[in-house]
């Protein structure tokens, strides 16, 4: 599993309720960053935010974070850490597994109808709130790697699927990163292709051969089809979609190479 899982979302998310789970489940040790200001300032988020103003805040809210990053933990941080350009840039750079927990906006007024420890959902209006909403949803979306859907979900239930989603992320990304080599080889050998297919135009040209030769085009697929009839994983079919995008993206370069000259 990654080093660091930050926990991203709204207010009322879950992200405190989910990474004592997650943390618990996993063995790992967690940080709530606004536990974190707590121990650091002797003030809460809201007696802070009362007393200092919220830019006064954010600005030891970026500091904590900062000097936290490299936890080897979950970090469940507090849902306005994306407002800062700054953070954002300290979590993008940063190699941990970043997760939001998505919630509806309706969800978290219901969970946090009672709610007195969050200034922020205090003092704004509902069309404030809907705003900050949006603006901030898409901050989540994009700082991400997984969005867990968390409505109607308990938050043991949001915690397994963050454990499979990192399970699943650790097992497959050697191998992503195998497939992505052969990737570019294969476009850079497609690539080599093209030089070749270009030296062909011109010899075309000067022949006045024409550019699209059928026999030859099936006499290529068919030898294709026989030396690699051994081979389960190219199918006869592959070879001729494969060949069919080859070969007409060649002619196709061939007639506009050769009326380029014209
Ligand atoms: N998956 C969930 N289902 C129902 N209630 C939840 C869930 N996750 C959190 N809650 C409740 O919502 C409130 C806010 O949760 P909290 O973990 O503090 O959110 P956050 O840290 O994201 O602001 C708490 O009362 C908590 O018990
Ligand atoms: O959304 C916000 O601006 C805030 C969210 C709070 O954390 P939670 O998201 O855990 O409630 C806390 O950091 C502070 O009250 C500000
Ligand atoms: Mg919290």
């Amino acid at each position: 599993m990654s080093k660091t899982t930050i926990l991203i979302g709204f207010m009322g998310a879950g992200k405190t309720t989910v990474g004592k789970v997650l943390a618990n489940i996993t063995n790992q040790p967690l940080l709530d960053l606004d536990d974190e200001f707590t121990r650091g300032t002797k003030l809460s988020p809201k007696e802070f935010m009362e007393q200092l103003g919220e830019e006064e805040f954010r600005t030891t809210e970026t500091r904590i974070l900062k000097s936290q990053l490299d936890f080897d933990g979950i970090i469940s941080t507090g849902g306005g850490v994306v407002e800062s350009e700054l953070n954002r840039q300290l979590i993008r750079d940063s190699s941990a597994q970043v997760i939001y927990l998505k919630t509806s906006l309706a969800n978290v007024l219901e969970r946090l109808s009672h709610d007195n420890v969050r200034p922020m959902l205090r003092k704004m209006s509902v069309i404030d709130l809907q705003n900050c909403w949006n603006r901030r949803g898409i901050f989540y979306q994009l700082l991400s790697n997984v969005t867990i859907e968390t409505t109607n979900k308990n938050p043991t239930k949001i915690a397994r699927e963050i454990i499979d989603f990192e399970q699943q992320h650790d097992e497959l990304l050697p191998l992503r990163s195998q497939i992505d080599s052969l990737d570019r080889q294969i476009f850079n050998l497609v690539s080599q292709r093209f030089d070749v297919v270009r030296e062909v135009a011109s010899v075309k040209e000067q022949l006045h051969a024409s550019v699209v030769q059928t026999e030859r085009m099936d006499e290529v697929r068919a030898e294709l089809k026989n030396d690699f009839s051994d081979n389960s994983n190219i199918s006869e079919q592959l070879i001729e979609e494969m060949m069919n995008i080859l070969f007409s993206s060649s002619i196709q370069r061939e007639n506009e190479q050769i009326k380029k000259v014209d």
